[in-house]
C-alpha cells in the first residue's frame, strides 16, 4: 500500500474546516463528512454535512448581495478578479497540494490545474470591463432602440471532482465578471479547493454574499432541488453527467431557469496515416492521461487507420509502460490514483467488453491491489471493433481503446455514432483533410494536431448531450448576462 502522505503548506490557512455562507465560515453542523485522501484512504478533514436549510440562507445573502453588486463597476470588478488570481497564483504550491491530496492526481498536474483555474480570474477580470450592448435602428421610425448586457442574478453553481478547481474559477470568473453572485456546491469528494478559493475570495475583499459554499454529502440531490427550484436563483451552471445535467434541467424548469451545462464526453482521437507519427503518439498520451482518463475531453476512443495500426499502438504503449503509478505527492510519480475503487469497475467492464469482441492486448494493465483499491495501471488494446460499449459509453478511465478505420467517411461515421459531442482531437499533416473532418464531426471542439487545448481563451462546451453554453472566451461572460432592450418612443423623425 502506498504510504500515508501528510503535505506540508507554506500556511495551513488556506484549509478550511466550514462551509463560506454571507462572508463567514460556518462549522455548526449536527452531522460531519470525511473528506479523504484517494490514495490512502486517510481523513483529511472533516466538514459539515449541512442541512438544507444552508441552501436557503445562502441564496437569500446572495440574492441581498446582488442588488448592490450588480451595481458594481466594471473596474471594481475588473480589480476583485485580479486580485484573486494574484492571490491564487502566489499560493500556488499550497492550492496544489490540497488539491492533489483530495483529489489523487500528481502534484505537478495539480499545480497545472491551479495555473488553469488562476487563469479564469485573470481572463475575467480582462473581460468584466468589455460587456457591451448595441444601438439598433428602429422599425418605428419615431422609435430608438438600445441593448445593455445586465447580469442574470443568483448562480447556482454545481461542480465535479475531476477539476476540483478550474471547473469553479471558470464558472466564478464569468459570474462574477458579470456581476452575478454565486452560490457553489463542491462535490463532498473533493471540497477543499473550493473553500480554499472562498478563503482567497475573503482575502480579495468580495462583499459578504457575493462568494457563498455550500457543504453537503448525504444531501447532495436535496441541494440541487433548492438551487433548481428556487425563484431567487436565475440561472444554474452545472458540470458533471449527463445523466444528472438531465435531472438538473427538469428540475430548473419550474422556474424557467437560464442554463450552462457541461456534460459527458466522448472524445474519439483520430490518427490518419499522414500524420507525424511520433506527435501523434506524443499528442495522444498526453490527452489520454489527463486526471488519469477522468478527463471531460480526454480520448474515449482512438480512431486509428488501419495500415499504421500496430505501429502506433507500440509507441504508445511504450510511453505508457514508463508510468510511475503512485501517490500523486510523492515524488517521481507520474500518474496517480482513481477517485475511488468503483471508477476502476467501469474501465474493467469496457476492457474485458472489448477483449470478448475480439481486442488485441497491447498492454494489460489492471488493479495494483499493492498500491491500494484504487490504483490501476493503463489497458492498451487495438483492434478494438466499434461494436465495443468504449465506442458508444464514456469509460472516463485509463483504458486506451483503438479501434481501426480505412477512409475519412468512415472514421466520421464512426465519430459522430454517440448522443454526445464535447471534444474530437484528429492528427494528419493534410490541411484538406484537417478542415472537412473538424467540420464533419459533430462536437462543440475539435482539436487538430495537439492533445491538450484548454485554454481560458477557448470557447469550451459541447453540443448534442454533452450540453449547452459556453464557458471560457469571449463567450463564456454572454452566459450570465440577460440582454436588456430599451426602446425610446415618440421621438422626432430621422432627418
Ligand atoms: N463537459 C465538461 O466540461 C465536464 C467536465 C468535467 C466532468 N464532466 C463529466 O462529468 C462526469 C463525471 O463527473 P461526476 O461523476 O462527478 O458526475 P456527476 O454528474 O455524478 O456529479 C457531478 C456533480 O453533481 C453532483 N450531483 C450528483 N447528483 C446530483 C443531484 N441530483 N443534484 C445536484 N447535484 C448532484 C455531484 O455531487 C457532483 O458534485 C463525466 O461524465 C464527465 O464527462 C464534464
Ligand atoms: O473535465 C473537464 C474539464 C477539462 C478542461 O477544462 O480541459
Amino acid at each position: 500500500m502506498v504510504t500515508s502522505f501528510k503535505p506540508t503548506f507554506v500556511s495551513d490557512a488556506l484549509l478550511k474546516d466550514a462551509a463560506y455562507v454571507n462572508g463567514k465560515w460556518i462549522k455548526k453542523s449536527e452531522q460531519v463528512f470525511e473528506v479523504t485522501d484517494p490514495a490512502t484512504g486517510e481523513v483529511i478533514m472533516k466538514l459539515p454535512d449541512q442541512d438544507v436549510e444552508i441552501v436557503d440562507e445562502a441564496i437569500d445573502a446572495a440574492y441581498s448581495a446582488f442588488k448592490t453588486f450588480k451595481n458594481s463597476t466594471v473596474r471594481q470588478r475588473a480589480t476583485w478578479l485580479r486580485k484573486l488570481y494574484t492571490l491564487m497564483m502566489d499560493n500556488i504550491e499550497d492550492l496544489g497540494k490540497i488539491l492533489s491530496w483530495e483529489n489523487g492526481k500528481p502534484l505537478a498536474e495539480g499545480i497545472g490545474e491551479i495555473k488553469y483555474a488562476a487563469s479564469f480570474f485573470e481572463w475575467y477580470a480582462e473581460e468584466a470591463p468589455r460587456i457591451y450592448g448595441t444601438t439598433i435602428t428602429a422599425g418605428i421610425e419615431t422609435n430608438r432602440v438600445f441593448t445593455r448586457r445586465e447580469p442574470v442574478g443568483v448562480c447556482g453553481i454545481i461542480c465535479p471532482w475531476n477539476f476540483p478547481s478550474a471547473m469553479i474559477t471558470r464558472k466564478a470568473g464569468a459570474a462574477l465578471a458579470a456581476g452575478c453572485t454565486i452560490v457553489l456546491k463542491p462535490d463532498s469528494q473533493t471540497p477543499l479547493s473550493a473553500l480554499a478559493i472562498a478563503h482567497l475570495a475573503h482575502e480579495a475583499g468580495l462583499p459578504a454574499g457575493v462568494f457563498n459554499v455550500v457543504l453537503s454529502h448525504t444531501r447532495t440531490p436535496e441541494f440541487g432541488i433548492k438551487l433548481c427550484e428556487s425563484p431567487k436563483v436565475r440561472k444554474v451552471s452545472f458540470t458533471g453527467s449527463t445523466a444528472v445535467g438531465k435531472i438538473l434541467m427538469k428540475q430548473c424548469s419550474s422556474t424557467l431557469k437560464k442554463l450552462s451545462f457541461e456534460l459527458g464526453g466522448n472524445a474519439p482521437l483520430i490518427v490518419f496515416e499522414d500524420a507525424d507519427m511520433d506527435k501523434a503518439v506524443d499528442e495522444a498520451v498526453a490527452c489520454k492521461f489527463r486526471g488519469l482518463g477522468q478527463t471531460c475531453v480526454c480520448a474515449n476512443r482512438f480512431y486509428v487507420q488501419e495500415s499504421i495500426m500496430d505501429e502506433f499502438a507500440s509507441k504508445f504503449a511504450e510511453k505508457v509502460k514508463k508510468f510511475v503509478i503512485g501517490h500523486g505527492l510523492k515524488e517521481g510519480v507520474t500518474h496517480g490514483c482513481m477517485i475511488n475503487p468503483k471508477a476502476i469497475e467501469k474501465v474493467e467492464a469496457h476492457s474485458k467488453d472489448a477483449i470478448e469482441k475480439g481486442a488485441k492486448v497491447v498492454v494489460a494493465g489492471g488493479r495494483l491491489p499493492d498500491l491500494g483499491p484504487t490504483f490501476y495501471s493503463p489497458t492498451v488494446l487495438s483492434h478494438v471493433p466499434q461494436s465495443a460499449d468504449v465506442a458508444s459509453q464514456e469509460t472516463f478511465g485509463p483504458l486506451c481503446a483503438m479501434i481501426p478505420f480505412k477512409t475519412a467517411e468512415e472514421v466520421v461515421g464512426y465519430a459522430n455514432d454517440t448522443e454526445v459531442g464535447l471534444a474530437a482531437y484528429v492528427f494528419s499533416k493534410n490541411i484538406d483533410t484537417i478542415y472537412t473532418v473538424s467540420e464533419a464531426l459533430e462536437t462543440g471542439m475539435v482539436s487538430c494536431n495537439t492533445g491538450v487545448f484548454s485554454d481560458s481563451t477557448v470557447p469550451f462546451g459541447g453540443v448534442k448531450e454533452s450540453g449547452f453554453g459556453r464557458e471560457g472566451s469571449l463567450h463564456g461572460i454572454e452566459d450570465y448576462t440577460v440582454i436588456k432592450s430599451t426602446i425610446i418612443g415618440g421621438l422626432p423623425k430621422r432627418m
